[in-house]
């Protein structure tokens, strides 16, 4: 039987509650204002670490959660709740509290009040009391949104569907690259992590990332296994590099530590920024270009271009679960319409007998098979190149050459990002 909730006589204490009142303004960012969840989290800068640590974290499980959460809502209430209605954003709060957090009843209860203080505070406590009392079994993963899972059954079947179902309830390991193959097979020796790719490092634990062995060292970034697939795909031979949209610059690192002479181009300055501040922590050089891709002229063509296009995101949903509601089908396809615009623009740039690969961390086939499809319809001198030698044997080309990363890879290991990625060879002249 689930434990009976004190409802009676919820906790005196304001303990908790601007953790929590944080927590709802930032789902609030996200879901209304379709913010994501670390812009919406600066806000809540002026809290104690503790306490913005926790408002994150529950933000974090509603949006893993939020379909689920709003069944249990919903079939505990005569009328439904509007989406945005404080009572639905609270209850939201304090359930995703008790499966995700393990967060005691007493406590849910009493830094759930408060929110909804000259507010539908009788509602909140029945329904809340209600879903107690009842019992929540958690035992299932979480479902996605309704579309989201139409579309991805769609287009990549039922299992991969049940896959990142299992993934989203899941806390992802944290995967390093590093500036040198030798660097990391010492590392993993020496700090219990794996290694599943040449330069890569697989830790699982929580640790805050500056507090990791050898942050300061700067021989290795954080970066998901899946996006130090592209650059992998880049010829060991390319001397002259082009790194178009490449701010953070995971991938600019890798290309520099691989000994590729590497220009970075971004839009944003404030990315260029962090770009630059990568590049110093880790010893590594590249010639950095703040322009709009598809306007700037290099005055070169390079030996090979790598176009790590702005999308959908939906691929990184394991920790950005709001990718999963920001894209809607017009947001898919005006990003897929600038992808094209930007890879035509990149193929401009490539050398005969040059390479260009083009990646998107995106699940959504319109981003990434159709776009490089279209391409190729209207580009006769490149041809398609497959994975290459540098590859990690887990990952296999699709029928049609491209690298296609979807839930269910390497599972037992822990996972990657969803991710596309094509290698295109130019035609020699
Ligand atoms: C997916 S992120 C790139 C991640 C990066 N390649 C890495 O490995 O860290 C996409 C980047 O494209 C940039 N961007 C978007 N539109 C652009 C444009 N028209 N020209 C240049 N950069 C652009 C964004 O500022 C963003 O930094």
């Amino acid at each position: 039987m689930p434990a009976r909730c004190a409802l009676a006589s919820p906790l005196p204490s304001t303990e908790g509650v601007a953790a929590r009142r944080a927590a709802l303004a930032m789902l609030d960012a996200v879901l209304r204002r379709g913010r994501t969840l670390d812009s919406a989290a600066q806000g809540s800068r002026g809290l104690a670490p503790a306490d913005q640590g926790l408002a994150i974290a529950i933000a974090g499980e509603v949006l893993r959660r939020l379909p689920d959460l709003d069944a249990m809502i919903d079939s505990a209430t005569r009328q439904r709740l509007p989406d945005d209605s404080k009572a639905r954003m609270v209850l939201r709060l304090a359930l995703a509290q008790k499966i995700g957090l393990g967060t005691p009843e007493h406590a849910l209860v009493a830094t759930a009040l408060p929110l909804v203080d000259g507010g539908p505070r009788r509602l909140v406590h029945g329904v809340l009391g209600t879903l107690l009392r009842r019992g929540i079994d958690s035992s299932a993963p979480p479902r996605l949104p309704e579309d989201v899972e139409h579309r991805w059954e769609a287009a990549w079947g039922a299992d991969v569907v049940a896959a990142a179902r299992r993934q989203i309830a899941s806390r992802p390991a944290l995967d390093l690259s590093f500036a040198s193959a030798e660097a990391a097979t010492a590392y993993a020796a020496d700090h219990g992590g794996v290694s599943l790719a040449t330069r890569h490092v697989r830790l699982d634990n929580a640790q805050a990332i500056p507090s990791l062995a050898g942050f300061g060292g700067g021989g290795w970034w954080v970066q998901d296994l899946a996006a130090s697939l592209p650059a992998r795909l880049i010829p060991a031979d390319a001397a002259d590099v082009l790194d178009l949209c490449s701010a953070p610059g995971g991938k600019a690192m890798q290309l520099a530590a691989a000994g590729h002479r590497v220009t970075a181009v971004d839009l944003a300055e404030s990315r260029l920024k962090r770009l630059s501040e990568n590049l110093d922590r880790t010893g590594l050089s590249a010639n950095l270009v703040a322009a709009d891709a598809l306007s700037w002229k290099p005055g070169r063509q390079f030996d090979a271009v790598l176009l790590d296009a702005p999308c959908s995101a939906t691929g990184t949903f394991r920790r950005h679960s709001e990718v999963l509601y920001r894209a809607r089908p017009r947001v898919i396809a005006d990003s897929a319409a600038l992808q094209s615009r930007l890879l035509a623009r990149a193929a401009e740039w490539v050398r005969p007998g040059g390479t260009l690969v083009y990646s998107v961390c995106s699940l959504e086939p319109q981003e990434g098979e159709q776009v490089v499809a279209d391409f190729l319809a209207r580009h006769d001198r490149f041809q398609v190149g497959g994975a290459g030698p540098q590859m990690p044997a887990f990952v296999a080309a699709t029928d049609r050459g491209f690298l296609r990363i979807l839930p269910g890879l390497l599972e037992s290991e822990g996972g990657l990002d969803g991710f596309f990625a094509a290698r295109l060879v130019r035609a020699a002249d």
